[in-house]
Protein backbone atom coordinates (compact mmCIF):
# COMPACT_ATOMS: atom_id res chain seq x y z
CA UNK A 1 0.00 0.00 0.00
CA UNK A 2 1.19 3.25 -1.14
CA UNK A 3 -0.69 5.65 1.49
CA UNK A 4 0.51 8.87 1.79
CA UNK A 5 1.31 10.80 4.95
CA UNK A 6 1.25 12.86 7.08
CA UNK A 7 -2.44 12.68 6.98
CA UNK A 8 -3.40 16.48 7.25
CA UNK A 9 -5.75 17.92 10.12
CA UNK A 10 -6.57 21.57 9.02
CA UNK A 11 -8.10 23.95 11.99
CA UNK A 12 -7.94 27.37 13.21
CA UNK A 13 -5.34 28.74 15.22
CA UNK A 14 -6.78 29.88 18.62
CA UNK A 15 -6.03 27.66 21.54
CA UNK A 16 -9.80 26.32 21.62
CA UNK A 17 -9.26 25.23 17.66
CA UNK A 18 -6.28 23.57 18.52
CA UNK A 19 -6.97 21.57 21.26
CA UNK A 20 -9.94 20.52 19.06
CA UNK A 21 -7.67 19.69 16.28
CA UNK A 22 -5.44 17.83 18.95
CA UNK A 23 -8.06 15.61 20.14
CA UNK A 24 -8.72 14.62 16.55
CA UNK A 25 -5.30 13.54 16.32
CA UNK A 26 -5.30 11.81 19.74
CA UNK A 27 -8.07 9.30 18.67
CA UNK A 28 -7.02 9.17 15.15
CA UNK A 29 -3.83 7.43 16.70
CA UNK A 30 -5.36 5.49 19.31
CA UNK A 31 -7.95 4.03 16.88
CA UNK A 32 -5.65 3.19 14.30
CA UNK A 33 -2.55 2.70 16.32
CA UNK A 34 -0.81 5.59 14.44
CA UNK A 35 2.32 7.10 15.58
CA UNK A 36 1.79 10.84 16.03
CA UNK A 37 3.78 11.99 13.32
CA UNK A 38 1.17 10.25 11.05
CA UNK A 39 -0.29 13.48 11.42
CA UNK A 40 0.48 16.94 10.62
CA UNK A 41 -1.85 20.18 12.05
CA UNK A 42 -1.99 22.73 9.28
CA UNK A 43 -2.97 26.14 10.90
CA UNK A 44 -5.01 28.17 8.60
CA UNK A 45 -6.14 31.67 9.19
CA UNK A 46 -9.94 32.38 8.55
CA UNK A 47 -11.70 35.84 8.20
CA UNK A 48 -13.76 35.55 10.94
CA UNK A 49 -10.20 35.38 13.50
CA UNK A 50 -8.75 38.79 11.22
CA UNK A 51 -12.12 40.72 11.87
CA UNK A 52 -11.95 41.96 15.28
CA UNK A 53 -14.46 45.07 15.43
CA UNK A 54 -17.32 44.24 14.41
CA UNK A 55 -20.25 41.55 15.01
CA UNK A 56 -20.01 38.78 13.09
CA UNK A 57 -23.87 39.15 11.67
CA UNK A 58 -22.39 42.50 10.09
CA UNK A 59 -19.66 40.54 8.29
CA UNK A 60 -21.13 37.78 7.11
CA UNK A 61 -22.21 35.22 9.35
CA UNK A 62 -21.61 32.14 9.57
CA UNK A 63 -18.64 30.18 6.85
CA UNK A 64 -16.58 32.80 8.31
CA UNK A 65 -14.55 30.87 10.42
CA UNK A 66 -14.42 27.74 7.51
CA UNK A 67 -14.16 29.38 4.22
CA UNK A 68 -9.83 29.38 3.97
CA UNK A 69 -9.90 25.75 5.80
CA UNK A 70 -12.52 24.41 3.01
CA UNK A 71 -10.70 25.70 0.30
CA UNK A 72 -7.69 23.95 1.25
CA UNK A 73 -10.08 20.45 1.78
CA UNK A 74 -11.26 21.01 -2.13
CA UNK A 75 -7.69 21.70 -3.57
CA UNK A 76 -6.61 18.71 -1.81
CA UNK A 77 -3.76 20.62 0.69
CA UNK A 78 -5.81 19.41 3.71
CA UNK A 79 -7.78 15.61 4.49
CA UNK A 80 -9.56 16.62 6.94
CA UNK A 81 -10.53 19.60 8.53
CA UNK A 82 -11.57 19.89 12.96
CA UNK A 83 -14.21 22.45 13.24
CA UNK A 84 -16.45 23.46 16.11
CA UNK A 85 -19.85 21.88 14.49
CA UNK A 86 -21.87 25.57 15.49
CA UNK A 87 -19.60 27.90 13.36
CA UNK A 88 -20.71 25.85 10.22
CA UNK A 89 -22.62 27.01 8.24
CA UNK A 90 -25.73 24.63 6.60
CA UNK A 91 -24.65 24.27 3.37
CA UNK A 92 -20.91 23.54 2.68
CA UNK A 93 -18.77 23.78 -0.61
CA UNK A 94 -19.58 21.46 -3.42
CA UNK A 95 -17.35 18.05 -2.93
CA UNK A 96 -17.55 18.56 0.52
CA UNK A 97 -19.25 17.62 3.76
CA UNK A 98 -19.34 16.47 7.52
CA UNK A 99 -17.87 12.98 7.63
CA UNK A 100 -17.92 12.35 11.82
CA UNK A 101 -19.31 13.79 14.61
CA UNK A 102 -17.69 13.57 17.97
CA UNK A 103 -19.62 12.44 21.30
CA UNK A 104 -21.15 15.98 22.39
CA UNK A 105 -19.41 17.72 25.30
CA UNK A 106 -21.58 19.68 27.82
CA UNK A 107 -24.16 21.50 25.59
CA UNK A 108 -24.71 24.55 28.04
CA UNK A 109 -23.84 28.39 27.96
CA UNK A 110 -22.03 29.84 31.18
CA UNK A 111 -22.35 33.31 32.57
CA UNK A 112 -18.84 34.66 33.39
CA UNK A 113 -19.69 37.73 35.54
CA UNK A 114 -17.60 40.11 37.44
CA UNK A 115 -19.84 42.34 39.42
CA UNK A 116 -22.57 39.49 40.55
CA UNK A 117 -22.35 35.77 39.34
CA UNK A 118 -25.50 35.29 37.98
CA UNK A 119 -27.69 37.57 35.02
CA UNK A 120 -30.68 37.55 37.84
CA UNK A 121 -28.19 39.26 39.98
CA UNK A 122 -26.39 41.91 37.77
CA UNK A 123 -27.90 45.40 38.70
CA UNK A 124 -29.40 47.14 36.08
CA UNK A 125 -27.15 49.08 33.82
CA UNK A 126 -24.61 46.43 33.93
CA UNK A 127 -22.92 45.91 30.74
CA UNK A 128 -22.99 42.33 29.34
CA UNK A 129 -20.18 41.81 26.42
CA UNK A 130 -21.18 38.87 23.41
CA UNK A 131 -20.82 38.89 19.72
CA UNK A 132 -23.08 36.11 19.21
CA UNK A 133 -26.90 37.44 17.76
CA UNK A 134 -28.79 34.43 19.55
CA UNK A 135 -27.17 35.06 23.42
CA UNK A 136 -27.82 39.12 22.61
CA UNK A 137 -31.16 38.80 22.58
CA UNK A 138 -31.64 35.57 25.11
CA UNK A 139 -29.98 37.88 27.74
CA UNK A 140 -32.47 41.17 26.19
CA UNK A 141 -35.05 38.67 26.77
CA UNK A 142 -34.09 37.55 30.99
CA UNK A 143 -32.95 41.55 31.51
CA UNK A 144 -33.91 44.19 29.14
CA UNK A 145 -32.57 46.69 31.54
CA UNK A 146 -29.09 45.48 30.51
CA UNK A 147 -26.69 47.31 28.00
CA UNK A 148 -25.90 44.42 25.90
CA UNK A 149 -22.75 45.54 23.94
CA UNK A 150 -20.70 43.61 21.35
CA UNK A 151 -17.61 41.19 22.51
CA UNK A 152 -15.13 39.96 19.98
CA UNK A 153 -12.48 37.60 19.95
CA UNK A 154 -11.58 34.05 20.88
CA UNK A 155 -12.08 32.66 24.91
CA UNK A 156 -8.70 34.21 26.16
CA UNK A 157 -9.18 37.45 24.37
CA UNK A 158 -12.85 37.55 25.79
CA UNK A 159 -11.75 36.68 29.49
CA UNK A 160 -9.11 39.44 29.21
CA UNK A 161 -11.53 42.37 28.36
CA UNK A 162 -13.59 40.96 30.83
CA UNK A 163 -10.97 41.73 33.41
CA UNK A 164 -9.82 45.10 31.72
CA UNK A 165 -13.53 46.05 33.00
CA UNK A 166 -14.54 46.34 29.05
CA UNK A 167 -17.98 44.27 30.60
CA UNK A 168 -19.68 43.09 33.48
CA UNK A 169 -20.35 39.71 32.66
CA UNK A 170 -19.98 38.08 29.46
CA UNK A 171 -21.11 34.25 28.15
CA UNK A 172 -19.39 31.40 26.75
CA UNK A 173 -19.88 27.89 26.12
CA UNK A 174 -19.43 25.29 28.57
CA UNK A 175 -17.78 22.98 26.09
CA UNK A 176 -15.26 25.54 25.08
CA UNK A 177 -13.97 25.78 28.53
CA UNK A 178 -13.74 22.39 29.51
CA UNK A 179 -11.45 21.88 26.01
CA UNK A 180 -9.54 24.88 27.48
CA UNK A 181 -9.30 23.27 30.86
CA UNK A 182 -10.63 26.63 32.25
CA UNK A 183 -14.30 25.45 32.99
CA UNK A 184 -13.65 27.33 36.90
CA UNK A 185 -14.00 31.30 35.25
CA UNK A 186 -18.13 30.11 35.14
CA UNK A 187 -20.10 31.82 37.72
CA UNK A 188 -23.52 30.64 36.52
CA UNK A 189 -24.27 27.80 34.27
CA UNK A 190 -26.99 28.06 32.16
CA UNK A 191 -30.63 26.37 31.92
CA UNK A 192 -30.66 24.55 28.35
CA UNK A 193 -34.43 25.11 28.65
CA UNK A 194 -34.80 28.58 29.14
CA UNK A 195 -31.38 29.58 27.81
CA UNK A 196 -30.94 26.45 24.70
CA UNK A 197 -27.47 26.73 22.99
CA UNK A 198 -26.96 27.31 19.18
CA UNK A 199 -27.34 24.74 16.90
CA UNK A 200 -24.46 22.62 17.36
CA UNK A 201 -23.31 23.24 20.53
CA UNK A 202 -20.54 21.72 22.09
CA UNK A 203 -19.74 19.16 19.05
CA UNK A 204 -16.83 18.82 17.32
CA UNK A 205 -16.77 17.62 13.56
CA UNK A 206 -14.56 16.56 11.03
CA UNK A 207 -14.98 17.60 7.66
CA UNK A 208 -13.83 15.49 4.67
CA UNK A 209 -13.96 15.29 0.73
CA UNK A 210 -17.45 13.45 -0.54
CA UNK A 211 -16.02 9.73 -1.37
CA UNK A 212 -12.57 10.43 -0.08
CA UNK A 213 -12.58 6.26 0.68
CA UNK A 214 -9.75 6.23 2.47
CA UNK A 215 -10.31 9.39 4.72
CA UNK A 216 -14.05 7.76 5.57
CA UNK A 217 -12.48 4.85 6.80
CA UNK A 218 -10.07 6.47 8.50
CA UNK A 219 -12.87 9.07 10.85
CA UNK A 220 -15.56 6.44 10.87
CA UNK A 221 -14.63 4.79 14.17
CA UNK A 222 -14.71 8.53 15.55
CA UNK A 223 -18.08 9.06 14.41
CA UNK A 224 -20.78 9.26 17.68
CA UNK A 225 -24.29 7.78 15.94
CA UNK A 226 -26.54 9.78 18.86
CA UNK A 227 -24.51 12.90 18.29
CA UNK A 228 -24.67 12.64 14.72
CA UNK A 229 -28.69 12.40 14.53
CA UNK A 230 -28.58 15.24 17.07
CA UNK A 231 -26.94 17.40 14.81
CA UNK A 232 -28.63 16.16 11.73
CA UNK A 233 -31.50 17.54 13.25
CA UNK A 234 -30.31 20.87 14.50
CA UNK A 235 -28.66 21.45 11.35
CA UNK A 236 -31.98 20.93 9.39
CA UNK A 237 -33.83 23.28 11.93
CA UNK A 238 -31.31 26.02 11.10
CA UNK A 239 -30.92 25.36 7.45
CA UNK A 240 -34.67 25.75 7.29
CA UNK A 241 -34.75 28.81 8.97
CA UNK A 242 -31.57 30.93 8.24
CA UNK A 243 -32.03 32.75 5.57
CA UNK A 244 -29.64 35.78 6.73
CA UNK A 245 -27.72 34.96 9.69
CA UNK A 246 -29.35 37.75 11.22
CA UNK A 247 -32.16 35.60 12.72
CA UNK A 248 -31.16 34.57 16.68
CA UNK A 249 -32.05 30.86 16.55
CA UNK A 250 -31.38 28.16 18.95
CA UNK A 251 -31.84 24.67 19.30
CA UNK A 252 -30.92 21.58 20.88
CA UNK A 253 -31.91 17.89 20.08
CA UNK A 254 -31.79 15.19 22.67
CA UNK A 255 -31.16 11.74 21.97
CA UNK A 256 -33.87 9.15 24.34
CA UNK A 257 -33.78 5.52 23.43
CA UNK A 258 -33.92 5.34 19.50
CA UNK A 259 -35.71 8.67 19.91
CA UNK A 260 -34.98 12.22 19.14
CA UNK A 261 -36.54 15.74 21.10
CA UNK A 262 -35.64 18.57 19.44
CA UNK A 263 -35.88 21.88 21.23
CA UNK A 264 -36.35 25.12 18.52
CA UNK A 265 -36.11 28.86 19.28
CA UNK A 266 -36.17 31.88 17.64
CA UNK A 267 -36.18 35.67 18.56
CA UNK A 268 -36.39 39.23 17.35
CA UNK A 269 -32.60 40.44 18.00
CA UNK A 270 -34.33 42.82 21.12
CA UNK A 271 -35.21 39.88 22.36
CA UNK A 272 -38.94 41.50 22.45
CA UNK A 273 -40.71 38.42 20.27
CA UNK A 274 -39.68 34.85 20.89
CA UNK A 275 -41.79 31.30 19.25
CA UNK A 276 -40.37 28.07 20.74
CA UNK A 277 -41.48 24.74 19.83
CA UNK A 278 -40.84 21.17 20.50
CA UNK A 279 -40.78 17.69 18.22
CA UNK A 280 -40.30 14.43 19.00
CA UNK A 281 -39.77 11.69 16.62
CA UNK A 282 -37.04 8.50 15.69
CA UNK A 283 -33.37 9.52 15.49
CA UNK A 284 -33.46 7.94 11.89
CA UNK A 285 -35.84 11.04 10.83
CA UNK A 286 -33.58 13.29 12.13
CA UNK A 287 -33.54 15.94 9.39
CA UNK A 288 -37.30 15.30 8.72
CA UNK A 289 -37.76 16.81 12.37
CA UNK A 290 -35.45 19.45 12.05
CA UNK A 291 -36.53 20.66 8.88
CA UNK A 292 -40.78 20.41 10.49
CA UNK A 293 -40.11 21.81 13.22
CA UNK A 294 -38.41 24.88 11.56
CA UNK A 295 -41.33 24.86 9.38
CA UNK A 296 -43.88 24.96 12.13
CA UNK A 297 -41.43 28.09 13.69
CA UNK A 298 -41.54 30.22 10.40
CA UNK A 299 -45.33 29.65 9.74
CA UNK A 300 -46.08 30.49 13.58
CA UNK A 301 -44.14 33.65 13.48
CA UNK A 302 -44.92 35.04 10.31
CA UNK A 303 -43.25 36.71 7.59
CA UNK A 304 -43.07 40.18 8.96
CA UNK A 305 -40.80 38.49 11.95
CA UNK A 306 -37.91 38.19 9.68
CA UNK A 307 -38.05 41.87 8.40
CA UNK A 308 -38.95 43.63 10.60
CA UNK A 309 -34.80 43.90 11.40
CA UNK A 310 -33.28 44.83 7.95
CA UNK A 311 -31.99 40.76 7.48
N1 LIG B 1 -18.11 31.05 18.17
C1 LIG B 1 -16.87 30.53 18.66
C2 LIG B 1 -17.06 29.19 19.28
N2 LIG B 1 -17.34 28.13 18.52
C3 LIG B 1 -17.49 27.04 19.35
C4 LIG B 1 -17.30 27.48 20.66
C5 LIG B 1 -17.40 26.65 21.86
C6 LIG B 1 -17.19 25.17 21.68
C7 LIG B 1 -18.36 24.44 21.12
O1 LIG B 1 -19.51 24.93 21.08
O2 LIG B 1 -18.14 23.28 20.70
C8 LIG B 1 -17.01 28.84 20.63
C9 LIG B 1 -16.72 29.73 21.77
C10 LIG B 1 -17.93 30.03 22.60
O3 LIG B 1 -19.05 30.16 22.10
O4 LIG B 1 -17.75 30.17 23.82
Amino acid sequence: MTEAYPIRIGTRGSKLALAQAQEVRARLMKAHALPQDAFSIEIMSTAGDRIQDRALSEVGGKGLFTQEIEDGLSDGRLDIAVHSSKDMATTLPHGLHIGAYLQREDVRDVFIGRLAPSLQELPPGAVVGSASLRRQALIRRMRPDLDVIIFRGNVQTRLAKLENGAADGTLLAMAGLNRLGMADVATQVLDPETFPPAPGQGAICIECRIADERIERLIAPLDHAPTHAALTAERAFLRRLDGSCRTPIAALAQLEGDGLSLHGMILTPDGTRMFEDRLAGPAAEAALLGDALGAALLDRAGPDFFTGWGG
